[in-house]
Formats: structure tokens, sequence, C-alpha cells
């Protein structure tokens, strides 16, 4: 575990880690001599020495002095690299989750990933910072003891050493069962903490349809599989600690017998004895501590494995050489994707988007439109096949350059909980005020903040939950206003706007998209109807393709499709808004 964790140290602390495990180990040796000092100055004293007593304390007094400032080195060490590691770490997955493709976050919660960032780093950086340097001092005071004892009677030196390995392993068995309950109980715990964040965000969900009981019982469940789980841990934890602490007792006592057996026998003194047994007791203090070490180390195990694996998810190949883009174009070449390897999404699709051109991608429900949209922006690589933006395959251009020849509008509109003057720069992070309030006058963001106190410095709160759904989208619109790239990807609202909202989202949409490259997952009748050209999707394959008119000509699934919700919307093509 102690390995695993010190891969994770940053590198530019690596460097302090051995130091830390030196300067540690010379602790501990230096503790271990200072209890062995002990044994002649006890004696010196007993045999009315002064002389003696008072040079052995001088020599003693020098190597806790020694030791004195290996333990401010070792404190001073292991708080550099604390906060280092904290630092450092927290960096390396902030890196790592911007490097991730984008689809990866789908499959993410926000518990499990704020769980990994903030908790698994903090018992890391402990386990790395303090435990370790514990470690080493429970392993290397007693062992140190024992080789001291050597030049005093070999008979005690081998009766600890015989100790020591035995308490170890006592000490692991005890553990066995700790650790495999401690694992149980982060298991738990992340299931909870998921729940949790899931409870509250499907609260309008639960009360719109009368459910806040059972969505309290999928967290009930989760807190009472918590609870049990922790209660065997304690459990466990408290039995090891307990039979631990018998056994260290008895080899104490064994010990003391040891040293009384050589007092009866001649072959060491009343004296010697006593300092013996004192320097007995402090053999047996550090083993002690090690259970608890374990325990804790043991723990921090888990948090290493939940960074670790989130350091080790796989990113896309990232092109980080220039390239000269060509027109706003976007070309899809028998293209196939499927989330995983048995079932595919999309399956040899090929269209190109001329530039300055509109494409509606329409179709029934899951035929895979959102996702055509979606590999554009590589949320994830195709399978087979290639898609090409501005003349070049999106594998083989910076993420960079290809993000900013894209605006994406998708249904699911994410505000910062911050003002909305800072969400809409968002689009263009170093564009002025007079450039902020041009895109919010646009997209009639400008109506929002005139009846919000601060206007548009007023807080949006988390996720834009103080706006409605049509001011959300109102303010994503200025975003990608401000940002003002070539080509627009746009998933078009399925839910209902107010008539006022939704003529004011059609007018910033109609701002936005003006001169540009546009693939939009339509569902307005208005936006179908006036595209350049049109796809018909169904099973993850363009079943057919062409403009509205030729569409309807052909009289087959598009016309269908049109005709019914024309039907239903009471609709018709010549009523529909510019
Ligand atoms: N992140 C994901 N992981 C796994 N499967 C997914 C993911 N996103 C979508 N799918 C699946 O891929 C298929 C196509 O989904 P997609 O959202 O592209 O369809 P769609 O045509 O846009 O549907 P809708 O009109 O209902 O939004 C569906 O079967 C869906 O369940």
């Amino acid at each position: 575990m102690i390995d695993r964790a010190l891969r994770l140290v940053p590198d530019e602390y690596a460097s302090l880690t051995p130091r830390l495990i030196t300067v540690t180990a010379a602790q501990a040796l230096s503790q271990a001599a200072a209890y062995c000092l002990l044994v002649p100055v006890l004696e010196a004293l007993f045999d009315g020495d002064t002389g003696m007593a008072w040079f052995w304390t001088a020599i003693m007094a020098v190597v806790v002095a020694v030791m004195g400032v290996l333990t401010f080195l070792q404190a001073t060490l292991g708080l550099r690299i604390a906060v280092g590691m904290q630092l450092g770490l927290q960096t390396r997955l902030g890196d790592k989750l911007n490097a991730l493709p984008l689809g990866w976050f789908e499959t993410q919660n926000a518990a499990q990933l704020s769980r990994i960032v903030v908790d698994n780093v903090r018992e890391i950086q402990g386990a790395v910072a303090y435990l370790t340097a514990k470690l080493i001092t429970s392993v290397l005071v007693p062992l140190g003891v024992a080789v001291g004892m050597l030049f005093v009677d070999w008979r005690i030196a081998v009766a600890m050493l015989i100790a020591a390995p035995v308490l170890f392993a006592v000490n692991r068995l005890g553990n066995r069962a700790f650790l495999r309950a401690d694992e149980r109980t982060h298991v738990a715990a992340a299931e909870a903490e998921t729940r949790v964040v899931e409870f509250a965000q499907a609260q309008p969900i639960l009360r719109a349809f009368g459910a806040v009981g059972s969505g309290n019982r999928a967290l009930d469940c989760a807190l009472e599989a918590q609870k049990k789980a922790a209660t065997r841990n304690v459990v466990s934890a408290v039995t090891g600690v307990i039979v631990f602490g018998l056994v260290v007792q008895a080899v104490f006592l064994a010990l003391t017998y040891v040293v009384v057996g050589q007092v009866t026998g001649g072959t060491v003194s009343a004296a010697a004895a006593i300092a013996l047994i004192a320097v007995s007791a402090r053999f047996i203090e550090p083993l002690n501590q090690a259970a608890q070490i374990g325990n804790a180390l043991r723990s921090a195990s888990a948090s290493v494995d939940g960074a670790s694996d989130l350091l080790a998810e796989p990113v896309l190949p990232e092109h980080d050489s220039p390239v000269a883009l060509g027109a706003p174009e976007v070309v899809f070449e028998s293209v196939s994707f499927g989330y995983d390897a048995e079932s595919p999404v999309v399956s040899d699709v090929s269209f190109t988007v001329a530039p300055g051109t509109t494409t509606a991608i329409v179709g029934p429900s899951g035929a895979g439109k959102t996702t055509l949209l979606r590999l554009v922006a590589r949320y994830a690589d195709v399978d087979s096949g290639s898609i090409r933006v501005g003349g070049h395959d999106v594998r083989t251009q910076p993420t960079e350059t290809l993000l900013n020849q894209l605006s994406l509008v998708f249904q699911n509109v994410y505000l910062f909980d911050r003002s909305i003057a800072e969400n809409i720069r968002v689009g263009r992070p170093d564009a002025s005020d007079a450039d902020i309030r041009w895109a919010g006058a646009i997209a009639r963001v400008d109506e929002i903040a005139d009846r919000l106190p601060d206007g548009y410095d007023s807080p949006v709160g988390e996720g834009g939950t103080t706006l409605s759904g049509g001011e959300r989208q109102r303010v994503s619109i200025a975003r990608a206003l401000l940002k003002d790239a070539p080509i627009v990807l746009l998933d078009e609202a399925t839910s209902a706007l107010d008539p006022h909202s939704e003529a004011v989202v059609i007018r910033g949409i109609h701002e936005l998209t003006k001169d540009k490259t546009v693939i939009v997952v339509a569902h307005r009748l208005a936006t179908i109807a006036h595209a350049d050209q049109i796809l018909f999707l169904d099973g993850g394959r363009i079943v057919e393709h062409g403009t509205h008119d030729e569409l309807l000509a052909l009289g087959s699934r598009y016309a269908g499709f049109w005709n019914e919700r024309a039907r239903s919307r009471g609709w018709r093509l010549d009523s529909a808004p510019a």
C-alpha cells in the first residue's frame, strides 16, 4: 500500500520522500539508543557510582538532543510533503479530468468524483506524510532496542527478537478481518453519498410524482447498509486492538520473567534488571502503536485505489501539432460507433455539411441523433470511419483547435453558481463587459438582468436554479454568440417553453446560426422545413436524406413523420416563422 501511495507523490516532492524515510529511521534509532542508555545510567546509580552516572547521563542527553533535532526535521519534512502532496495530487487529478473525453463524464456521478478529489487525497496525504513515518518508528525502535540489548544480555535480546515478529504476526491476522470490513465500509459510504446527491437532485421529480417515500427508501437502504458496514468495521477494529493488546501484555510478562530469571541465575544484577524491565516496557510501546497505524494504513489503501484508478482512466489520444484549418465544413465518412463494443448506436453514417449551410437531423427517439452531435465534438472516438471538421480528422487536431471551431448549444444547460455576466463570459474569457452586454441584448438576457436586483451581476444559483429553463437557454445562447465559432452544434429543446420565451430563444438561435455551418437535432417543424439538408435517422443509420420538398415528394419515412407531426401540432408550412 505504502509503495502505491508513494507513487502518487508529485515529482517535485518525490526527492523529499527518501529524506523523510532516512530522517525518520535515524530518529527511531536515536530513540532506541536513548532507551538502551537507561541501563548503564540506572546501573551506575544503583551501584552508587556518581561519576559513571553523570557520564552516561551526558551521553544520553546528547542522544536526546540529536533525537529532538531529527524529530523537528521529520515534522517539517512531513508537513512539506503533506502540503505538496495535496496540491500536486489534486492538480494531477484536475489535469486528468481535463484530459478525459467528454463522454466519460456522462457515466460518472458528482459525489464519487468529489470523494476521490477531496476525501481520498486527504487520506493519501496523511498516509504518506505521517503514517509512513510512524510505521517506520514503530518497527525500528523495538528492533534498535533489541539489538542494543545484545550488548547487555544476549538472552534478553534474543527473547525480544523472537517476540517482535510474533507480535507482528498476531497484528496481521487480527487486521485481515478489519481490512475486509473497511473495504465494505468504503463501498457503502460511496453508495450512500451517491444516493444523498441523487435524492437532493431528484427532489422536484419525487415531489411532483408524490414519490418522496419511495425516493427515501433507496436512500434509507443505502444509509442502513452504511450503518451496518460501519458497525462491523468498528467491531472488527476494536476486537483486533483488544486481542493485540492482550498479546502485548503477555509478551511483556514473558520478557519480565526472562529478566527476573537472569537475576536469580546471577547473570544480571538487580539494578540492571529494573532498567531492563523499564526498557522492555519501551520496547512494547511502539509495537502496540503499530497495530493502530496498520489499521489506518489499510484504510488509506481504498483511497489510493480510488485516486490511482481515476489517474489510470484512458484518455483520447491527443495531437499537439497545429493544423491549418480549411473552410468550416463537417464531413462524416462511413462512421460507426457504439457506447460499448457489443451494441452499435451509429452505423455506416456518411454525409457532408457544406460551409454556411444547415443540416437538420430528425428521427425517432433513440435513433442516435444526439450521439452524432457528440461525435463531432469528440465526446468519444468513432469505432470506424472518420469525421472531418475544418478539413481535418477530429482525431488529428488538438482538442482546443477542434473546440474553438464549435459552439455547442445542448438541451441540458449547465450554469455555474456565479453571476449572469460570468456565465456568459465562459463563451470568451477575455470578453469585455460591453461584449457581454452585446451578446446579452441579442439573446434577450437583458430582460432577465433588468428584473434582478444586481442586473448582470446577479448570481444564478448552483446549475442556474434561480432561472427558468428558457432563461438558462438564453444565457447559453449568449455564451455561444460571444464565442462566435463558425460551426454551431444545436440540440433543439424538446420541452415546451412559454410563447414569449420560445419566441425569444428562436430569435437568439436565428442570430447565432446566421451565416454559420449548423448541425441541428431538430424538433421544431420550422427548423426542419428550412434546413438545407435533412437526414432522417433510424436505428443509427441514415434511411433518407434530401431537402424537405424532396423528402416529402418521396412519400416515405420522412413524409410520414412530417405529416404526423404537422397534424398533431395543427401546423402548416406557409405559417412557419422565418
Ligand atoms: N452515455 C451513454 N452511454 C450509453 N448509452 C448511451 C449513452 N447516451 C446514449 N446512449 C444510447 O444510445 C442510443 C442513442 O441515443 P441518442 O441520445 O443519440 O438518441 P437520440 O436519437 O438523440 O434520442 P432522443 O431523441 O430521445 O434524444 C440510445 O439507445 C441511448 O440509450
